[in-house]
């Protein structure tokens, strides 16, 4: 197995939120900890409000964390970097969000977001730079002298993507990167990431909540819900034999061509309840579930990768993999009519 890279271990984030005179915390996430292994992408999944963009925020130190560490190369940067990320951390991690417009200020060229970033890392912003940086991402030299409103959704989210490629980075954290961008385009973004892994070594975690682009991207993946990751291991493995019912929901949220509703009416009710009650567990609340912390089991391992899961009602696999098998398959279709 690879070294981790970063690790992070016993993340908590508490916010306030209300009013002066109705003050109270909430707990985004809960004592998580992980390993992002250099070179590999790491997909983190759950239900909108699940607390994936908070522990991305905390490691791109946009956020402080309540409490836990966070191990870059096994040094503890919270704990020696008290002011802020030191600029070596920001060279090493950098970010990549949803939203590629709001991301690039309008007023400017393409070529000031690049040029910024490397000078500000210290780097050269000669033509040359920034033509490679431009090419790395597929997009063509004459787009430097462009304004963000110019190019499409996809066509800005690889400059965002350039522009965290000019510190050459260690590890990129991508908050739903695709999630704006039309079908026909994402595809392309994906594939761009699965390339830069590969040729560049560089580690991702890939926030989605897209498990079919999760199945079609990821080496590992872990699932959140409720502030807690509760199943890891092998992408494939997770998907195609989810252990958590909280997972097995989620896929059964794949739409299912075979049916004409494309879900299971049960299965959508406890997926409602779990997203609009997201602090409590639904599975804690019928009687069979044993009231304290569940453990963390293997079930099993795949290319290495140990699969885990967190609940005492951990299952075995049940069908509705196949529909993210279909997911999947559509993806690659889309792969293939891309190229
Ligand atoms: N700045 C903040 N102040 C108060 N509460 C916050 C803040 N940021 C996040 N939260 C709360 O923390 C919880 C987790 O939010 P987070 O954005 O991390 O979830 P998410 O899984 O990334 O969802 P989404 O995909 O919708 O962004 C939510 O209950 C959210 O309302």
């Amino acid at each position: 197995m690879t070294a981790p890279l970063l690790s992070v271990r016993g993340l908590t984030k508490d916010f306030q939120v209300g009013t002066v005179f109705s003050r109270r915390r909430v707990r985004a996430v809960n004592d998580v900890s992980f390993d992002l292994p250099a070179g590999l992408i790491t997909a983190l999944v759950g239900e909108s409000g699940s607390g994936k963009s908070t522990i991305a925020r905390c490691l791109a130190r946009l956020e402080a964390p309540t409490a836990g560490q966070v191990l870059l190369n096994g040094k503890d940067v919270l704990r020696t970097e008290r002011r802020g990320a030191s600029r070596a951390y920001r060279r090493t991690v950098q970010m990549v969000f949803q939203d590629p417009f709001g991301s690039l200020n309008p007023v400017h060229r393409i070529e000031h977001f690049l040029t910024r970033a490397l000078v500000l890392h210290g780097r050269s912003a000669a033509p040359e730079a920034l033509r490679e940086l431009l090419t790395s991402v597929g997009l063509t030299e004459d787009m430097l002298h462009s304004y963000p409103h110019e190019l499409s959704g996809g066509q800005r989210q690889r400059v965002a993507i350039a522009r965290a490629l000019a510190v050459e980075p260690k590890l990129i954290l991508a908050d739903e990167p695709t999630s704006m961008l039309d079908v026909s385009v994402r595809v392309g973004v994906l594939n761009l990431m699965r390339r830069l892994r590969t040729d560049r070594d560089i580690a991702m975690l890939y926030i989605t909540h897209d498990l079919g682009s999760a199945r079609y991207l990821a080496d590992t993946t872990m699932v959140m819900f409720a502030g807690e990751i509760v199943e890891g291991g092998d992408a494939l493995a997770v998907m195609d034999a989810p252990a958590h019912p909280y997972t097995r929901l989620l896929l059964s949220a794949v739409p299912d061509p075979r049916r004409s509703s494309g879900y299971d009416p049960i299965e959508r009710a406890r997926l409602r309840d779990a997203i609009l009650n997201p602090t409590a567990c639904p599975y804690g609340s019928d009687g069979t579930c044993s009231r304290t912390e569940p453990v963390r089991h293997i079930v099993g391992e795949d290319q290495g990768h140990p699969h885990w899961v967190r609940c005492h009602l951990r299952a075995p696999a049940t069908g509705i993999a196949n529909r993210l098998l279909k997911a999947t398959d559509d993806l690659k279709k889309a792969e293939t009519t891309a190229a």
